[in-house]
């Protein structure tokens, strides 16, 4: 995959948004050549004076960590153009809707189903961590379903991914605050098991539709994180499993970069 000099818009014709983050708005297009479908992820670039838009080095590392990633359970990259002032990312189409709409629509997922999803979700994160490449923004929202019979997932956004270099890396402030790890929130350094703290939130989640440490505010919710203040609720919890539980106490573990396990 090169990044093209032929305009994006001679081979694509884009249609309805079906994402949208801070700088970046996702559409469905179609590949004229071909005929096939794919979701174009149009990147404002930050410029020499504004601070609207990314960084071209974000968007390029997002880029780099994508041409690295080969996995069922991971949105393939298709192409890259670079467009004057935006960057367009040609990526796979996932049409199944987010895994958390899944979750709103049932409240909870029966403890098989849920088993199901994360066996999928540790095997996309061992791809990763394989590789040394942290997602660090795990959640139900990127997680799609490639379709809803088959129940198969893809991981999606790797705009915070990051590169892990002698586990001592990268610090700063990101993440979805409902399932930043506490090293996060204490702007220590950021390692596996902070994605694997995400996973024991997901799980919750799943499992029970209600979230472990979420707060009326986003300081309530660093408080309860940093305390790893969470309890399995009976009115959630009674009828699952004590494996399912233990599997969620051994994610939220403090600072658990030596508890990273892949059981599946
Ligand atoms: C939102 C989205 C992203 C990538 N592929 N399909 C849908």
């Amino acid at each position: 995959i090169k990044s093209h000099d032929s305009p994006f818009h001679h081979l694509f014709d884009t249609f309805e948004v079906i994402g949208s983050g801070k700088f970046a708005t996702v559409r469905r297009c179609v590949e004229r050549q071909t005929g096939n479908e794919f979701a174009a992820k149009f990147i404002r670039k930050r410029s020499s004076t504004g601070r609207m838009g990314q960084a071209l080095e974000d968007i390029n590392r997002e880029i780099d960590l994508l041409r690295e990633i080969d996995n069922n359970y991971i949105i393939k990259l298709h192409d890259v153009f670079d467009c004057g002032n935006e960057m367009i990312i040609v990526l796979e189409l996932v049409k199944g809707g987010e895994l958390f709409e899944l979750i709103s629509e049932k409240g909870c997922l029966a403890e098989e189903e849920a088993v199901h999803y994360m066996k999928q979700i540790l095997m996309a994160i061992k791809h990763l961590h394989d590789r040394n490449i942290v997602h660090l923004d795990l959640k139900p929202e990127n997680i799609l379903l490639s379709d809803k019979t088959a129940k198969r997932i893809k991981l999606i956004d790797f705009g915070i991914s990051r590169k892990i270099v002698n586990d001592l890396d990268v610090k700063g402030l990101y993440g979805t605050p409902e399932f930043v790890a506490p090293e996060i929130i204490n702007y220590e350094s950021v390692n596996t098991g902070t994605d694997m703290w995400a996973i024991g939130c997901m799980a919750y989640i799943l499992l029970s539709g209600a979230s472990p440490f979420l707060g009326d505010t986003k300081q309530q919710t660093f408080v309860n994180i940093t305390a790893a203040d969470y309890h399995f609720d009976d009115q959630y919890f009674a009828n699952i499993s004590n494996a399912a539980k233990d599997f969620i106490s051994g994610l939220l573990v403090k600072n658990s970069k030596y508890f990273t396990n892949y059981s599946i």
